[in-house]
């Protein structure tokens, strides 16, 4: 959902007092009341607001913040962009801190103090305005330099820039990857990032067309070359004049065509079918496959010669599921793409479908995202789109929680840091930059202290074994 309004702002709280309260406090802005998640979700849906400050404390559950939570999630489910400041009673700073782990963007505590709820509200527009001139700018990408690919994962985004970097130049690239894993989006971002951007791009996908057609498809035909030949026709290298060919499925290039096409590639020219003169085509070349080219040379169904003069640079283009985080992001985007193209109100992913989103494999790829997701939009009954509308199985929702995370890597770390101090913890200690008590603490707080000692420090003399502090 993009179009929010910049000045709406949502107030979803129970106690009437208190909203007639904050309908005065922000003077220049539309302040809109909601008194339930329903209601929070009816407005979302009607105005769009960019912020919101929710009460944790709503009913059915005015004591608690269950329904103050699912609200945070709902909200966020349908807008990730907005900015949510949460509210929390009796110095809970507990469940703030939980609701900024679960994407608030600022808790203040009750009771109000207009002034300070202002400069977070002023603070949250801004920022919100702030993003969304970036999202304008970028479109909304994760984080990925390229504006046509969406993610937030580390090898993709390395794939980004050594994109950046391939553009500058104009050597051939063999992009390697699955089916729907990209190529041919990364293909053409490489020529939209190449001084020859204002040039053609010009794709062909060799798999896709028979071996008769293909050659005149390629390099063109004159008049009466063959039966049919009507009129002198350009293939598609010429076409690509000053610009990039983007040769699809290379490895289904018959034999005989690969000749011709590493003749182009050795001297540049090219012979329409039934002509004889030399045409020269300036034309930067990428292709793509998704099988594997060193197995077809070996086996002589592809030309050793032809396949080096292709890959000078290969690019390998992970599949889906070794894109972290890349299947929910996408989702959501594609989400937001179906639902303002259908003119549909705007949806979101339930939690339930986010995780069954992390969890399945991916076999079909992007594409294969693309197609549940535009199904799941069309599907979904109510204002999520659930797992079964996505015709996924539920996953566990299991996120793990920052605790956990936070002793699973200090017990990583201190391992390693044992492992190199070769037993002894005071240079472990040293190493990781605590004195040697802490770490005592640690080790014992953590469980491994036993581990400590019968695997990384088995015949030292100063270990956890004969340690005073333990
Ligand atoms: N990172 C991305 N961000 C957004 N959309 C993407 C991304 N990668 C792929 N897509 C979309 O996914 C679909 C499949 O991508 P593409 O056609 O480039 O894959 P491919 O690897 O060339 O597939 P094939 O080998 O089957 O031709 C396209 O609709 C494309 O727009």
């Amino acid at each position: 959902m993009t179009d929010f309004d910049r000045d709406r702002l949502l107030i979803v709280e129970d106690d009437d007092g208190l909203c007639r309260q904050y309908r005065w406090a922000f003077p220049g802005r539309t302040v809109l009341t909601a008194n339930s998640r329903s209601e929070a979700l009816a407005v979302l849906e009607r105005e769009r607001p960019a912020v919101a400050v929710i009460d944790l404390g709503l009913p059915p559950d005015p004591d608690g913040v269950t329904e103050g939570f699912a609200t945070l999630r709902d909200l966020l489910s349908i807008c990730p962009d907005m900015k949510i400041i949460v509210a929390t009673g009796n110095a809970a700073k507990r469940n703030a801190i939980h609701a900024i782990g679960h994407g608030a963007h600022d808790f203040y505590e009750k009771p109000v103090d207009i002034d300070v709820l202002r400069l977070i509200v002023d603070r949250a527009f801004r920022l919100f305005e702030l993003e969304a001139e970036n999202r304008t700018l970028g479109s909304i990408t994760g984080s990925s330099p390229i504006k046509s690919i969406i993610t937030a994962a580390e090898p993709m985004l390395k794939i980004c820039r050594d994109i950046e970097k391939l553009a500058q130049t104009d050597v051939p690239v063999l992009l390697l990857g699955d089916s729907g894993t990209g190529k041919e989006v990364l293909a053409r971002a490489l020529h939209d990032l190449s001084p020859r951007a204002s040039g053609p791009f010009i794709a062909i996908n060799c798999g896709a067309i028979p071996e008769n057609l293909l050659e005149s498809e390629l390099f063109g035909h004159e008049k009466g070359a063959f039966t049919g030949a009507v009129r002198q026709t350009l293939g598609r290298v010429e076409l690509a004049q000053k610009g990039t060919l983007f040769l699809d499925e290379i490895g289904d290039l018959p034999q005989s065509l690969q000749v011709k096409l590493l003749r182009f590639l050795q001297e540049h020219v090219i012979e329409r079918v039934g002509g004889r003169k030399s045409i020269p085509v300036d034309a930067r070349i990428i292709s793509a496959t998704n099988q594997n080219l060193e197995r077809l040379v070996e086996t002589q169904q592809f030309r050793m010669d032809l396949f080096y003069r292709l890959n000078i640079v290969s690019v390998r283009i992970p599949p889906l599921r070794e894109r972290p985080g890349d299947p929910v992001l996408l989702g959501r985007y594609f989400l937001t793409r179906f639902a303002r193209q259908s003119g549909r109100r705007a949806i979101g992913l339930s939690e339930r479908a986010a995780a069954a989103l992390a969890a399945h494999s991916w076999p079909g790829n992007i594409r294969e995202l693309e197609n549940r997701i535009r199904r799941g939009a069309i599907m979904a009954e109510g204002r999520f789109v659930e797992p079964a509308d996505l015709e996924l199985a539920p996953a566990d929702v299991t996120v793990p929680d920052l605790r956990a995370a936070r002793q699973k890597a200090e017990r990583e770390a201190i391992q390693l840091a044992v492992a190199h101090a070769q037993g002894s913890i005071a240079s472990a200690a040293k190493l990781l930059g605590v004195s040697r008590p802490t770490l005592y603490a640690l080790i014992e707080s953590l469980g491994i202290a036993e581990l400590i000692r019968n695997v990384y420090a088995p015949q030292q003399t100063e270990t956890v074994t004969e340690s005073e502090d333990l």
